[in-house]
């Protein structure tokens, strides 16, 4: 364990060995997870500790088994196998260190980082606080000096002295909040693009298992956090960097009257935490139920179409109401327990400065105080200033407590383990377009049955293969973990011989086009969404990947050609005609590797037909994958894969698999048995797909 330790200790990490006793390991809570040793020698990691009505079990994750594979022990079975030797272990960030989790001490780091920043606004703050006096010596000379011996002069003196600080401390206070309004912006600016960039690198699985209306509330997060940095933190702060100037000056007053003051406001302190576990717990739950009404608008405007067309107005209607109901309830219930805790707050905040009054009074009446009354005035000015910022760190507790929660929810998001291979270090070299699958798996997480299931395929350089079968048997996703869209497969994927885990994803990514059937267009000019994956390129550019994919002529009949408006979702288009400026979008980059998913489906057949007659210039030089249920385009291919849920049953040109593979001649007959069976021949379905199963390149 010592060596365990060390090693962590080495590789940045805090560790902490011990031994303990099972219910020790309860309580470990956050510290979780740990390593824990083995009478056998070996090693294992305490993912968690789950209470259940049997008494608690410990979830344990072995390094060598499968990632997700876990083992859950009760404290009989655990205590077989665990010798009491615990390794805590957790990572440890500097505060500047950017790569930490996202939390409060990302924030902070992020604050710090404009140190220089701070350190004048600090300044400029006790020069404010210094002037903070002036008034209370203004006060206290007029009522010493001034009045009991008619100096008018000394009057005059003060008077200007008073203008002078009034100037000076306005322009102080104006430049410190320009300074702070300085440094949110740019913790804001690091956090929008800290947040931002990390959700870009989320993986596709992540957005499948979470609706839009979700990330985008929690990531809305953020503002919340801007307004807590520059309503609450820094105001509060600064402020408090005045109590360095006043609780001096108070105590060389008074010391027994200072201690009350003080002892005041430690009292709201604590009233104010007595209420806050509460009022967190109902803030908690606003919040929730502000995501899901949110959640609720954004699904009804994405879906408009589908609600006008299925006539779901009343549903949605009726669905947004209970929701503002929830929302309504929660917010009135988070209300009430704010209202009680100023119910409770306010005739304390009011009661300290007439308590600690009366007793100076009580202390000038009873003779044994030094003050006189321009002291007493001057003493209750100053616990006025003094309370300010002492009351004002009680309210910082309250709004840190909601920053927290946003901040959780923002992390929930970016935290997220993110996409494997957009470290920047992987392979970049161009790809040639030789694909090699062998012995492929893949299931998608929390799914029992496989979408691939052993697959092998040899795909040269330069060929064009489709892949048929039924709705469901995986198609779709041969050609998401072609795209390194899931790390998590079983066998090997190859691009012309090395392993797509080593290339760099968004090198990977941009070799390869692909056209889906529903592919999106961004909203801005043809042209812009043309060009969108190569800024640099030319008009001509442009235009020629347009007439590629058959989109040229429908363009230029439009009144503003290329410079044609889309609006978001592209509902200015006709389907055919986003799908070909999907398909000369895909062209643009002239990737090695064309992928078309059902790229042809929303085409007239004249339409089509000019896409058939250019594919074989499409598909010069680079290797196509065509998705189709259209049997009937994919006859020239150099070979097509059959799949049938999720395993290879043949591979072929199409005569081959017209003789050979039953499903495929199914398909073909379902679709052209007005073509009779010319084509078709009874025979014995061979299935070729168990094999490794390779294609002869195309005919030079
Ligand atoms: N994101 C996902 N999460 C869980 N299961 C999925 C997901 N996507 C697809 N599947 C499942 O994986 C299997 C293969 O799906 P895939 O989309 O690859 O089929 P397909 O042949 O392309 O179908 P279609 O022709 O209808 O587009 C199906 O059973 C499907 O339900």
């Amino acid at each position: 364990m010592a060596q365990l330790a060390k090693i962590a200790r080495a590789n940045g990490f805090r560790a902490a060995p011990a031994r303990m006793q099972w219910d020790q390991l309860a309580g470990l809570g956050k510290a979780l997870p740990a390593i824990v040793r083995l009478r056998s020698g070996g090693y294992m990691v305490i993912a968690e500790v789950r209470t259940s009505p049997q008494g608690d079990l410990v979830i344990l994750r072995d390094p060598l088994a499968a990632p997700d594979a876990v083992l859950v022990l009760d404290e009989a079975r655990l205590r077989a196998v665990w010798d009491g030797a615990v390794l805590l272990v957790k990572r440890q960030h500097k505060v500047s260190d950017a790569g930490q989790p996202f939390g409060m001490r990302w924030v902070v780091g992020q604050i710090l980082r404009d140190s220089h920043l701070i350190r004048d606004i600090l300044l400029g703050s006790l020069f404010i606080s210094a002037f903070a006096v002036a008034p209370i010596i203004y006060w206290s000379l007029l009522f010493r000096i001034v009045l009991p011996r008619n100096s008018l002069d000394t009057l005059n003196l003060l008077v200007a002295g008073f203008v002078f600080v009034v100037v000076f401390d306005t322009i102080l206070g104006a430049m410190r909040r320009h300074i702070i309004l300085h440094i949110v912006s740019k913790a804001d600016i690091r956090m929008g693009h800290h947040v931002f960039d990390r959700m870009l690198r989320l993986p596709i699985g992540f957005f499948e298992t979470t609706s839009t209306g979700q990330v985008t509330s929690k990531l809305g997060e953020i503002g919340r956090i801007r307004g807590f940095l520059l309503n609450s933190v820094f105001g509060t702060l600064l402020d408090g960097v005045c109590l360095i100037v006043f609780i001096p000056v108070l105590f060389f007053v008074s010391t027994p009257l200072s201690l009350l003051v003080l002892a005041g406001c430690a009292a709201i302190l604590l009233a104010n935490l007595a209420f806050m576990p509460e009022l967190n717990r109902r803030h908690e739950r606003l919040v929730r139920a502000e995501r899901d009404q949110y959640s609720h608008l954004v699904e009804t405007v994405h879906g408009m179409r589908t609600v006008k067309t299925l006539a779901l107005d009343a549903r949605q209607r009726t669905l947004w109401d209970l929701l503002v109901a929830r929302t309504a309830r929660e917010r009135i219930a988070f209300g009430r327990v704010q209202n009680s805790m100023k119910t409770v707050m306010a005739p304390l905040e009011s009661l300290l400065p007439i308590t600690v009054l009366t007793v100076a009074a009580y202390m000038i009446l009873g003779g044994d105080s030094p003050f006189d009354m321009s002291s007493l005035i001057a003493f209750a000015l100053l616990t006025g200033r003094t309370m300010g910022p002492l009351l004002g760190i009680a309210k910082l507790v309250e709004r840190y407590h909601e920053a927290r929660g946003s901040i959780a929810t923002i992390a929930s998001v970016v935290d997220h383990p993110a996409e494997e291979g957009l470290s920047g270090t992987g392979v970049l070299t161009p790809l040639k377009g030789t694909i090699e699958l062998m012995d492929v798996g893949f299931r998608y997480p929390g799914t029992v049955v496989p979408a691939i299931d052993g697959l092998d395929l040899l795909i040269p350089s330069g060929s064009t293969i489709g892949i048929v079968g039924r709705s469901g048997s995986g198609k779709t996703t041969v050609t998401r973990l072609l795209q390194g869209l899931h790390a998590d497969y079983g066998g090997l994927i190859k691009f012309d011989g090395i392993d797509i885990r080593q290339f760099d994803l968004t090198h990977l990514r941009s070799s390869i086009g692909v056209v889906l059937q529903d592919s999106f267009l961004f909203r801005g000019t043809i042209r812009e969404n043309i060009g969108i994956a190569k800024p640099s390129c030319t008009l001509e550019d442009v235009a020629a990947a347009a007439r590629l994919a058959g989109a040229e002529e429908f363009i230029e009949r439009l009144p503003r050609g290329f410079d044609t408006m889309i609006e978001e979702g592209a509902a200015n288009l006709s389907g055919g005609q986003r799908q070909r400026i999907a398909i000369a979008r895909a062209l643009l980059t002239n990737p090695r590797i064309l992928i078309l998913d059902e790229a042809t489906s929303a085409l007239d057949p004249e339409s089509e037909a000019i896409l058939s007659a250019n594919l074989k210039r499409i598909a010069f030089g680079r290797t196509v994958i065509i998705i189709s249920h259209r049997l009937a385009s994919l006859v020239s291919s150099d070979a097509i894969l059959v799949l049938e849920r999720g395993r290879p049953a043949a591979l072929g040109r199409h005569q081959e698999l017209l003789a050979d593979c039953r499903l495929y001649r199914d398909l073909w007959t379902q679709q052209n048995g007005h073509l009779g069976q010319q084509n078709g021949h009874p025979g014995q379905e061979t299935s070729r797909g168990t094999g490794y199963v390779s294609i002869s390149p195309p005919a030079a």
